[in-house]
């Protein structure tokens, strides 16, 4: 299956097919010379696969995780991507997790002005989620993404078949945003966590997020309206991440949390938390209100007094809402 993906910045094709991964080069054609960035948490295998199919091309293998997620490794990158004299026509090739995602194309984003980029996502999330739409991110100064940009990738292989060396929980981890996308965008998709064995039905999952994060992305690439409503879980979520660390939940786990906090219809809460239940991801937590509140406040969705939410009364319709602070507080305590 290709999608075609039109952005103002880039058209690009994002391929859904098993077996990808060993005929990328042929795929991918002539891009200039090639540089490859990939974590150490992504099998030995997948990574010789790849650079067996460009056995010139350099290899950065940053520490796998959050952890790696900020700027003394985005620096490293760059520096070696200099060392290795690449130009503006060359191109970087990311192979891995979201973490990896982001540190390869926010390293291609600021190279020489920007550089293609190539994503070959090896997890759940990447492949449901960070692997298209272009944001690329670091965590700074203890907030999450707070430095980064849009920088659309040139093309997006995703092969479900790397998920077979994936631990469960990380697996569970990206299926919360297909979760997410369900209760947002589109019914048929929650059915399937919630009647089916979903994990029967990775490929179609995969295929259905993807297309709807095209449709969203064409419609709005910077943010300004409806791509906000793929943050549903996320204002909440973002911030117990931070607060949690490196230590605590993951990325997915801390969304489904954030979805369960800011829910408002209670049939829908039972609903989701049966799911989430079903795929052995925590529904709630212990934490100090005000220490989540605080970090809360940096949510890139706020403006100064209120932040813009998303609720889904309505499964398939996610909608915006300003949610004055204090609201958003007072939640924190009740919850
Ligand atoms: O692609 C998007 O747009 C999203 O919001 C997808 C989110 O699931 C994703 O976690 C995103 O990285 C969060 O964006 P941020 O702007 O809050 O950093």
């Amino acid at each position: 299956m290709e999608i075609e993906v039109k952005t103002k910045q880039k058209q690009y094709t994002v391929m859904l097919e098993r077996g990808l991964l060993q005929k990328a080069s042929s795929l991918i054609g002539r891009h200039g010379h090639v540089y490859l960035v990939s974590e150490d948490g992504v099998p030995a295998a997948f990574r010789n696969t790849l650079q067996q199919q460009y056995p010139e091309a350099a290899m950065y293998v940053f520490p796998h995780g959050e952890q790696s997620k900020n700027l003394t490794t985005w620096q490293q990158i760059l520096k070696d991507m200099l060392e290795h004299d690449l130009g503006r026509k060359d191109t970087v090739i990311a192979l891995g997790g979201g973490v990896t995602g982001d540190m390869a194309g926010f390293a291609a984003a600021a190279y020489m002005r920007g550089i293609p980029y190539i994503n070959i996502p090896t997890t759940s999330l990447a492949m449901i989620d960070s692997s298209i739409g272009g944001k690329t991110a670091v965590d700074f100064n203890g907030v999450k993404n707070s430095i980064g940009a849009f920088w659309q990738p040139d093309l997006v292989l995703v092969d479900p078949d790397l998920l077979a060396a994936l631990p469960v929980r990380h697996l569970h981890n990206g299926l919360v945003e297909a979760v997410k996308e369900g209760l947002t965008f589109d019914p048929q998709l929650f059915a399937i966590f919630e009647h089916d064995d979903y994990l029967d039905h990775i490929d179609e999952i995969i295929a259905r997020c993807l297309q709807i994060k095209r449709d969203v992305v064409e419609q709005d690439e910077r943010e300004g309206g409806i791509r906000k409503l793929l943050n549903f879980g996320h204002t909440y979520g973002h911030a117990l991440e931070s607060y949690f660390g490196l230590n605590g939940y993951y990325h997915g786990e801390c969304v489904g949390m954030g979805m369960m906090m800011i829910m408002n219809n209670p049939e829908l809460k039972r609903r989701l938390q049966a799911v989430l239940e079903r795929m052995n991801c925590p529904v709630s937590c212990t934490y100090d209100p005000e220490a989540v509140y605080q970090l809360l406040c940096h949510d890139k969705k706020a403006d100064h007094d209120h932040v813009t939410i998303v609720q889904v009364d309505e499964i398939g319709k996610g909608h915006l809402e300003d949610w004055p602070l204090p609201k958003l507080k007072e939640r924190l305590y009740h919850e």
